[in-house]
C-alpha cells in the first residue's frame, strides 16, 4: 500500500516533553507500523530537531526521501497545553520549515511518476502561500486512487476558501464532531446533524465516496452509499488526545484500502485512535496486546 502524506512534521512539546507530531507525519508513522509504505512530503530545518525527526521517522519505516531540508527556517515545534480530559490546546509556531514545502522540479517529477494508493492532506499546512501552491500542483499532478482530506482545523489557521477547494479534490473525507459543526455552518449556514451533513456534502461534492466523523469517547460515524453507521468504542483513561484522530485515519485507511468494508475499517480505526488517546503523544509504541488485537482483525 503506497501512501503519500503532505504537510506539517514537527515536535509537539506536551507538558515539557517532546513527541513526534504533525498530522501528516503521525498518519504516516501509524501506517508504517500497520504495514503500509508511507512517504511524507514535508520540510524540516537544518538543525538538531530536524535530524532527530528524520531518523525517528526512518526507524518507524516511513520513507523520508521527500523530507526537504530548509537552510533558513527551523524545524517546527508546537507547545501543547492539556485541558480537562486530555484535550489539547496548540500553540503552533509560525515561519518554520514545514511552512515552505517547495519541492524542486526533479522531485515534483518523481512524485508524479509514482502510482499512489492514497494521497493525504489537511488544512493547517495550507496556512502558507508556498504550501497552497505546492498542494494545488500535487492535487492536479499526482496519480492516486484516493485523495484523503482530514479537515483537522487548528484555531486561527483556516479559511473557508482552502476548505472548499480541499473538499472539491477529496474522495475520502474525515473530520471530528466539532469540525462537522464548523463545516456545516460554513457551507450551509446552520448546524445539521452529522447524518444530514454527510448526505449534503456528498450531494455537493461528487468525488467524495466515504465520510468519517470521529466522536471522541463516543466512537465514530461512517457514511457511504447513503448509509450512515455509528461505531462505538470502549472508553479508556485518556493521557492526551493528541494524534488520536491521526491514528484513526491510519487505521481506517489501512483497513479500507486492504479491502475491508467501511464499518469494519472504522471499528479498527476506533481501536487505534482510542489506544493513542490512552498514551502520551501522537505516536506511542504499540503494546503486545494492541498488536495481537490488530493482527486478529486485519
Ligand atoms: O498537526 C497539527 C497538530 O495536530 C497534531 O497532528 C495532532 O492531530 C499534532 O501532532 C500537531 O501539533
Amino acid at each position: 500500500m503506497k501512501v503519500l502524506t503532505f504537510g506539517e512534521a514537527l515536535f509537539d512539546i506536551i507538558e515539557g516533553s517532546a513527541h513526534l507530531g504533525g498530522a501528516p507525519l503521525n498518519l504516516a508513522a501509524h501506517l508504517a507500523k500497520l504495514g503500509a509504505k508511507p512517504a511524507v512530503l514535508t520540510a524540516v530545518g537544518r538543525d538538531k530537531l530536524g535530524k532527530i525527526l528524520i531518523s525517528r521517522a526512518k526507524e518507524m519505516g516511513v520513507d523520508t526521501s521527500y523530507i526537504l531540508i530548509d537552510d533558513k527556517r527551523p524545524t517546527g515545534t508546537v507547545t501543547v497545553k492539556l485541558e480537562d480530559e486530555g484535550i489539547p490546546l496548540f500553540a503552533i509556531n509560525e515561519g518554520v520549515a514545514w511552512d515552505a514545502i517547495t519541492p524542486d522540479e526533479r522531485r515534483f517529477e518523481a512524485l508524479a511518476a509514482e502510482e499512489w494508493d492514497v494521497f493525504c492532506f489537511g488544512t493547517l499546512a495550507q496556512r502558507s502561500e508556498e504550501n497552497r501552491k505546492t498542494l494545488k500542483r500535487l492535487l492536479s499532478g499526482i496519480k492516486a486512487k484516493h485523495f484523503f482530506y482530514d479537515v483537522n482545523l487548528r484555531a486561527g489557521f483556516y479559511r473557508k476558501e482552502w476548505i472548499l477547494s480541499s473538499l472539491e479534490h477529496s474522495t475520502i473525507l474525515k473530520m471530528n464532531e466539532e469540525e462537522a459543526v464548523t463545516i456545516s455552518s460554513m457551507l450551509f449556514g446552520t448546524t445539521y446533524a452529522c447524518r444530514t451533513l454527510c448526505r449534503l456534502l456528498m450531494d455537493r461534492y461528487q468525488k467524495i465516496s466515504v465520510i468519517c466523523i470521529t466522536k471522541g469517547p463516543e466512537g465514530a460515524a461512517v457514511y457511504q452509499d447513503g448509509v450512515y453507521e455509528e461505531i462505538k468504542t470502549t472508553p479508556v483513561e485518556v493521557a492526551d488526545t493528541v494524534g488520536a484522530g491521526d491514528a484513526f485515519s491510519a487505521g481506517f485507511l489501512y483497513a479500507y484500502l486492504s479491502g475491508y468494508g467501511v464499518s469494519k475499517a472504522a471499528s479498527i480505526a476506533c481501536t487505534l485512535g482510542t489506544y493513542v488517546a490512552s498514551k502520551p503523544g501522537a505516536v506511542p509504541e504499540y503494546s503486545e496486546e494492541l498488536m495481537k488485537e490488530l493482527g486478529m482483525r486485519l
